[in-house]
C-alpha cells in the first residue's frame, strides 16, 4: 500500500502503523509535488492532505483502478456526488472516507444520533491543534449533520435560542440547525464535546483523542476492509460493523 501526504502529521503516523504491521507493506510514500503516476503498484492508497487537493488525489486512484483509504476532510456534498461519478466509471473499484477514524468518536457520534430526539437543545464544540486548516472539524460536521437528521426525523423544531444580536458570531456556525463551536488551542489533538440540554438536566458526550495512535486501528481496519467494499462508503462504521 501507499499513503498520499506522507509528510504530514497523519500521513507519518500512517505510514509508521503500516509498518509496524506484519501484513501491510508500505510500497509508496507521495506528498504535495509529488507525481503520483503508477502510485508505486500500490493496491491500496491511505489519503490524508488537504481538502483541495484530496478530490484530485483520490479520483487518481480511482481512475487507476486502486482503492482508497481517505481521512481528509472537506468532503461536501457537492465533492461526494463528483466521486460517485468517477467510481461509476469503475465498478469494483472502493473509497472509504472516514471524517474520523477514532472508534470513541465514532461512538459520539453513534450517541449522539440516538440521544437527539429526547432534548430541546444540542450544541457541538470541537477543539484542536491551532495547526489545523479547516472550521469546523470533519467530525463536528458530521456530528451536527446526523443530530440535525435525527431530530428532523423527531418532529423537533429550531434549538431555542433568543440571541437577536451577534454582531461576532459568538454563537458559532449552523449546521443542519445544531450551534457548532471551533476551538483551537496550544496542547490540544482532538476533541469534541456533545451538549444536550432538556427541562432540569444536560447530557454531556465527549471524546478526546490525546495522540494520533488514536486514529491509526480505524485506518489499519479501513486498509483490510477496503477491498470488500467497492463503491463509496462514508464513515467507518460500516465497516466496523456498527451500522445496523
Ligand atoms: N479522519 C481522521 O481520523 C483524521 C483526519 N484528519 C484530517 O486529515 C487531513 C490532514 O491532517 P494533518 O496530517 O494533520 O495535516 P498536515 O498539514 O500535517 O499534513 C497534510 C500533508 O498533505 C500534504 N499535501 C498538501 N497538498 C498535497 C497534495 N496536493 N498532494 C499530496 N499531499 C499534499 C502536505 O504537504 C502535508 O504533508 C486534514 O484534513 C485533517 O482534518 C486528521 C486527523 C484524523
Ligand atoms: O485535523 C485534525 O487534527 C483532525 N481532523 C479531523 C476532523 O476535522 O474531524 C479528525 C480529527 O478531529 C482530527
Amino acid at each position: 500500500m501507499a499513503v498520499i501526504g506522507a509528510s504530514g502529521r497523519m500521513g507519518g503516523e500512517v505510514c509508521r502503523a503500516v509498518e509496524a504491521a506484519d501484513d501491510l507493506e508500505l510500497v509508496g510514500r507521495f506528498d504535495q509535488g509529488d507525481d503520483l503516476g503508477d502510485l508505486a503498484g500500490a493496491d491500496v492508497v491511505v489519503e490524508f492532505s488537504v481538502p483541495d487537493a484530496s478530490p484530485g488525489n483520490v479520483a487518481h486512484c480511482v481512475d487507476r483502478g486502486v482503492d482508497v483509504v481517505v481521512g481528509t476532510t472537506g468532503w461536501d456534498d457537492t465533492r461526494l456526488e463528483s466521486l460517485r461519478g468517477t467510481l461509476a466509471e469503475h465498478p469494483g473499484v472502493g473509497v472509504l472516507i472516514a471524517p474520523n477514524f477514532a472508534i470513541g468518536a465514532i461512538l459520539v457520534m453513534r450517541f449522539a444520533q440516538e440521544a437527539a430526539r429526547f432534548y430541546e437543545s444540542v450544541e457541538v464544540i470541537e477543539l484542536h491543534h491551532p495547526a489545523k486548516v479547516d472550521a469546523p472539524s470533519g467530525t463536528a460536521a458530521r456530528t451536527a449533520s446526523l443530530i440535525g437528521a435525527a431530530r428532523a426525523e423527531a418532529g423537533l423544531g429550531d434549538v431555542p435560542d433568543a440571541t437577536t444580536q451577534d454582531p461576532g458570531g459568538a454563537r458559532g456556525a449552523r449546521v443542519d440547525g445544531v450551534p457548532v463551536h471551533s476551538v483551537r488551542l496550544r496542547g490540544l489533538v482532538a476533541h469534541q464535546e456533545v451538549l444536550f440540554g432538556g427541562e432540569g438536566e444536560m447530557l454531556t458526550l465527549r471524546h478526546d483523542s490525546f495522540d494520533r495512535s488514536s486514529f491509526m486501528p480505524g485506518v489499519l481496519a479501513g486498509v483490510r476492509a477496503i477491498g470488500d467494499h467497492p463503491g463509496l462508503t462514508v464513515g467507518l462504521e460500516h465497516v466496523l460493523g456498527l451500522d445496523d
